[in-house]
């Protein structure tokens, strides 16, 4: 029997990183990739992402037995079109990774394509090949949007072909699907960017504010870095949803006016206190829809060489480091590191390693 070939379209963060979930479970798959970037494909190919790049994409097609799509909302749609007009094996599945699901569902259903919605609910605010990660899935939801029950066996072998992924397969209709993510996932990037932008008005008023800008604005803010042209497309995709979630945000912030000017303290109060207990109780071990970024705050002293002494106490420990990044917040110090690790084991752990073994002040934020 010949090896299972897997085509994916679009080696950005998502196509690269399931290319290298997939090999990692079964290194005998044999994957073809196809990016419209020669340099993303360059990249692909010589850090063995991908195992060639074909030449012709319609041959390509015919000899893949699942095709992932990995490319933008509104590009994913037109690969559905040029798959529809390409004689595929009758097994093949096509699955892709967009952020919405009524729409692209409908559309292979029109081209009566053999399509299963996928979303894996977990990412970033980077993209492209450079961010590719093995370990991005881990534990968080990978979303599929089966439409018949025939599917179920097909759903088996992506769960199967994508197992290396370690994330938490889930079935959801593609409807609820986008209402679910609307609200946990579109709505959150339009405030978080809304308040980016309210707060750049600002700015310009107040100059010393982006230096102080710190803890709380940093942290709701995160995804407003996220690709703009990626969430365009998103909110286009789901406007239906999202009009009627803005709507709804619209009377909050309505509503928190009105308790402004009356003066209501204790439905100021109750405001907080329901988002508090809802927040509190929200689980915190896994990725879902709500990423999981386990941060350190260290405090960096005017010292030579005290960043490179934290980094280096660190290599010895087994924990994973995520990210690292200098942030200027302070005057009267260099800056503060902030650690970014997989889990809250490791962010522990890390903590009680810098605090035994330096003088360094650790915050949680
Ligand atoms: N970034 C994230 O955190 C997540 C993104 N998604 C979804 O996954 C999909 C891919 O997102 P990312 O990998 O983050 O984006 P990305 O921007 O990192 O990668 C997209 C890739 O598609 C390629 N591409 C664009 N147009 C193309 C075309 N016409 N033909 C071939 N290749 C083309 C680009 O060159 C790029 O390499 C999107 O639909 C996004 O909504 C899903 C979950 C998380
Ligand atoms: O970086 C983050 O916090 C994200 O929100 C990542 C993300 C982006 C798009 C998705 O469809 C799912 C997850």
């Amino acid at each position: 029997m010949s090896k299972q070939t897997v085509m994916i379209i679009g080696l950005g963060l998502i196509g690269s990183s399931l290319a290298r979930c997939i090999k990692k479970n079964h290194p005998n798959v044999w994957i073809c990739g196809w990016d419209k970037s020669n340099e993303t494909n360059k990249t692909a190919v010589e850090n063995k992402v991908v195992d060639y790049l074909p030449e012709s994409f319609e041959k390509a097609a015919q000899a893949s037995d699942v095709i992932v799509l990995a490319v933008p909302v509104n590009t994913a749609q037109y690969y559905l079109k040029e798959l529809s007009t390409i004689a595929l094996k009758k097994e093949t599945i096509i699955t892709d990774t967009s952020s919405t699901k009524q729409e692209i569902v409908c559309t292979a259903k029109g081209y009566n394509l053999n399509f299963i919605g996928g979303h894996p609910m977990a990412g970033s605010h980077k993209s492209g090949i450079f961010a590719c990660d093995e370990n991005l899935f881990e534990n968080a939801y990978y979303i599929f949007t089966p439409t018949k029950i025939e599917q179920e066996n097909q759903v088996k072998q992506l769960e199967e072909l994508f197992s290396g992924t370690r994330a938490k397969f889930v079935q959801l209709d593609p409807k609820e699907h986008d209402e679910i993510t609307g609200m946990l996932s579109h709505l959150p990037h339009i405030i978080a960017s809304g308040l980016v932008n309210q707060a750049e008005g600002f700015n310009q008023k107040h100059p010393r504010a982006k230096q102080l800008a710190a803890g709380g604005f940093r942290d709701i803010t995160r995804i407003a870095s996220s690709d703009p042209q990626m969430w365009t497309d998103i909110l286009l995709s789901n406007r239906h949803v999202l009009l009627q979630m803005l709507s709804k945000w619209q009377k909050t912030t309505s509503q928190l006016s009105f308790w402004l000017e009356n003066k209501d303290i204790e439905q100021i109060h109750r405001f907080f206190e329901n988002a508090k207990e809802m927040r509190d109780h929200l689980p915190t071990d896994e990725k879902g829809s709500i990423p999981a970024f386990y941060d350190l705050f260290v405090d960096v002293p005017d010292r030579p060489g005290s960043i490179a002494e934290i980094t280096s106490l660190l290599a010895k420990v087994p924990i994973s480091l995520t990210n690292i990044k200098i942030l200027e917040t302070r005057e009267e110090i260099i800056g503060v590191l902030q650690l970014t690790f997989k889990n809250e084991k490791d962010l522990t752990t890390a903590k009680m390693y810098i605090e035994n073994k330096t003088d360094y002040h650790c915050r949680l934020q």
